[in-house]
């Protein structure tokens, strides 16, 4: 039977449908009123403006010594200038990334059945989770699914929780974060050196296992459904990510920063993969990696996956910044005093517009 949710009065997290993809898949032509978002929210009524990007660096020279100083100085310009840009020359094969790009839309058009044994309490941080994207405190409504779980170090039997479908999931998600942890190393590296800190300085709080590299980081996956009310709803509202870093990779545009006032979109470029430093970079930075205000804009004939890893800072470090970024004329701007991540990310349940995955 098809069902025109509108009409259903369907409203909160109490509607019957688990996925905003099933909810399109039978016909809907209006969305539920509760994704309808203020006027002063609505991506129409907001300034976007579609001529520019955000910066984008060349990481192919890295090992050059000289062409290194001039990499690391632009990565921590495009940080305090932006708190996101892209990245190429990364050496990671295109093929991957469009490899998991698939896996992922792959996965969300399986059946519900098939992924009914994700369903469960987003948030939490044992096994993967599917649904759609609860909304926060705020109130407002995320016009998008999702699923994440951790990802390496792993013990074998978590990896036993991973989908069995599609087929190639866990072989193409393994691939990818060993591509992913090589980087982000890379890039914490260059933000250590630029800013002349003791090797390894954000490793060490992100909790990276010095003998393999790997980050203790979490692989969040969206899908973008179309949208028939488009220019009023938002894939996910504006909002900061509470995390060090994020590296994202996207199908379709629809992801945009806010930059001066202005929406500006990130272009999706299939050479380029999105780095963006969260609430916790830039308060260990005291405030010179900036956590750039974001969205997502839904479209009304297209859909949208992407695909993030998120590298979280261990709960229990002390969220201040490094002496090297305090000085007389700027003392330390976030007052949080001995309050770890863990602490923060519980204060930032609470206030946060939209409920992701720390
Ligand atoms: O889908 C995207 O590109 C961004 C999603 C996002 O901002 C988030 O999950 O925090
Ligand atoms: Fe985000």
């Amino acid at each position: 039977m098809t069902m025109i949710a509108s009409q259903q009065k369907i409203s909160g997290d109490n509607y019957k449908f688990k996925s905003i993809k099933a909810m399109v898949d039978t016909g809907i032509t209006h969305i539920p009123s509760d994704f309808i978002l203020p006027l002063y929210m609505q991506p129409r009524f907001t300034r976007s403006d579609n001529s520019r990007d955000v910066p984008t660096i060349d990481l192919s020279l890295v090992n050059d010594p000289f062409e290194r100083k001039r990499i690391a100085t632009s990565i921590v310009e495009a940080a305090k200038g932006w708190g996101i840009f892209k990245v190429h020359g990364h050496g990671i094969a295109e093929r991957l990334r469009k490899k998991v790009l698939q896996v992922m839309r792959e996965f969300f058009d399986l059946p519900l059945t098939d992924k009914v044994q994700f369903l469960g309490s987003q948030g939490e941080a044992s096994g993967p989770r599917y649904g759609r994207t609860r909304r926060g405190t705020t109130g407002h409504q995320s016009w998008r699914d999702q699923f994440h779980h951790r990802i390496p170090p792993l013990t074998p039997s978590e990896l036993e929780t991973w989908p069995e479908k599609p087929e190639s999931y866990r072989d193409t998600v393994l691939e990818w974060t060993k591509e992913i942890h090589k980087l982000s190393n890379v890039l914490f590296d260059l933000l250590t050196e630029a800013y002349n800190l003791e090797p390894r300085y954000f490793q060490d709080l992100m909790g990276v296992a010095e003998s393999t590299g790997e980050l203790d980081a979490t692989m969040l996956s969206a899908y973008y459904p179309r949208c028939p009310q488009a220019d009023q709803a938002s894939g996910i509202v504006a909002h900061t990510d509470p995390t060090g870093m994020v590296v994202a990779i996207q199908d379709s545009p629809g992801l945009e920063v806010l930059k001066d006032g202005t929406w500006i979109p990130v272009a999706p470029d299939p050479a380029c993969i999105t780095i963006s430093t969260g609430d916790a970079m830039e308060i260990l930075t005291n405030g010179s990696c900036k956590s750039c205000e974001h969205r997502v804009r839904v479209k009304e004939t297209q859909d949208r996956v992407s695909a993030l890893v998120i590298l979280k800072p261990s709960l229990d470090i002390k969220l201040e910044a490094a002496p090297a970024f305090i000085t007389k004329g700027d003392p330390t701007r976030f007052i949080g005093t001995n309050m770890t991540y863990r602490e923060y990310l519980r204060m930032f349940k609470d206030k946060r517009p939209e409920v992701t995955f720390d």
